[in-house]
């Protein structure tokens, strides 16, 4: 990735240039109302006299009901520090940066336009590509539907189920770890999974399984997945609550899956600063909405449990940049003190991917997780109720 290389027309991300990490820092100044302020380097154009202009700084920092104001925690997090996002990111071990704003210049040859491509405007892995793809998607739907709006609609949706209370219930009933099981019809590593794949039918076979919960993948570049297979489940009475499986950057996306019916969301301690997993978990607690906090290593597990009222976290055996899963890091993290702190303080641990036999669920079991989250292994099986007894070795539906 070292140096600029020449590409033709690659703007598919709409991927800007240069960016927070060009250097660019945000410094807190005195705001009056009609001052003027640049567009942050991440967030919304800052709005003279609006509720952040009114409001003291800590009521800002403790109240999460601010919802506007706190919707966009990027922009807090960089105001409140005077550094820009991927600066306050890369300090706490954060790999994946957010995407730039401008892009490259363009050069015109004839009818082609060029584009330099270099390692500041170019996704350096697979999860963060999702991530430039997650902030173009998010921006375009927030103009169609503001926060405001979309508060709205949260009257007409329907009532949360208790995601937590769930995985309990069935862990205390089966003995053995409660089951998220995942409608996901592809994914980066694996391709397609199922090219027969109706939501609704999984979803049933899930719960007529034993699953105590459902995660639905909304993601619909990379997972083929989406918010309508969401709704499909929640409105044919699936019982079992269900985790929205989404790329979570912005605390708008929390309204948006309260509004489709989710019961629970991801937010994932690669992609996000400390910051923004505290305000999102606040906000989900007054949405009515569970937070799976999710890790892959003891850097993000330290960071997460220094984050207070996390009570869900989940430990994903695949490294999301390479793919590579790995499920003894399950046991690693769960080894020592930082297991005894997740006791003491009776966090429910999930153990996530990879997950394929009777053996595999009694290891992580022995780790001290609590839930596991299970996606390829069922969602191949031609009657996925089916498939959930052979993975557990035991019926879990009764
Ligand atoms: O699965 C991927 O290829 C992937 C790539 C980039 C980001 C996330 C990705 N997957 C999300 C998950 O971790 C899994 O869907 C989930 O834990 C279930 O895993 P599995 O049982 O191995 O399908």
């Amino acid at each position: 990735m070292e140096g600029a290389g020449l590409a033709t027309t690659v703007n598919r991300l709409g991927a800007p240039f240069p960016a927070a990490n060009s250097g660019l820092r945000w410094r807190r100044v005195n705001l009056r109302a009609g001052d003027w302020r640049p567009k942050s380097p991440m967030g919304d154009a800052w709005k003279p006299g609006s509720v952040r202009a009114q409001k003291s700084d800590s009521e800002e920092k403790s109240s999460p009901v601010f919802g506007d104001s706190l919707a966009n925690s990027v922009e807090v997090s960089q105001w409140e520090s005077g550094y820009s996002y991927n600066d306050i990111a890369a300090r706490q071990g954060i790999t994946i940066r957010r995407r730039p704003l401008t892009g490259p210049p363009h050069h015109y040859v004839g009818p082609f336009e060029f584009r330099l491509e270099n390692e500041g405007n170019t996704p350096r892995n697979i999860l963060e590509k999702i991530v430039w793809n997650k902030d173009v998607e998010v921006k375009q739907l927030k103009q169609k539907k503001p926060l405001v709006a979309l508060k709205n609609f949260i009257d007409y949706a329907p009532p949360t189920r208790d995601f937590i209370g769930a995985l309990r219930q069935s862990y205390t009933r089966t003995n053995m770890p409660a089951l998220i099981a995942e409608v996901k019809k592809a994914s980066p590593s694996r391709g397609v999974l199922r090219e027969d794949f109706d939501p609704v039918r999984i979803a049933k076979a899930y719960e007529a399984g034993g699953a105590a919960c459902l995660s639905v993948l909304t993601d619909e570049k990379f997972f083929q997945g989406s918010f309508e297979n969401l709704e499909a489940i929640r409105n044919a009475g699936v019982q079992c609550p269900l985790l929205c499986k989404e790329f979570i950057i912005d605390a708008w996306q929390l309204y948006y899956a309260r509004v489709k019916g989710a019961d629970a969301v991801l937010l994932i301690a690669a992609v996000l600063p400390d910051l923004d997993i505290k305000y999102m978990t606040q906000i989900c607690k007054i949405l009515g909405l569970a937070a799976l906090v999710e890790v892959h290593n003891e850097r993000e597990l330290d960071r997460v449990l220094g984050i207070s009222g996390v009570e869900l976290i989940g430990i994903n055996n695949r490294n999301l940049e390479t793919f590579e899963v790995d499920i003894s890091i399950t046991k690693k993290l769960l080894e020592g003190e930082r297991g005894e702190i997740i006791r003491q303080r009776d966090i429910i641990m999930v153990g996530e991917s990879g997950l394929f036999t009777p053996q595999d669920i009694a290891s992580v079991q022995e780790a001290g997780v609590r839930a596991v989250l299970v996606g390829e292994s069922l969602v191949k099986q031609d009657d996925p109720t089916k498939g959930i007894t052979e993975l557990f070795g035991k019926d879990i539906s009764a």
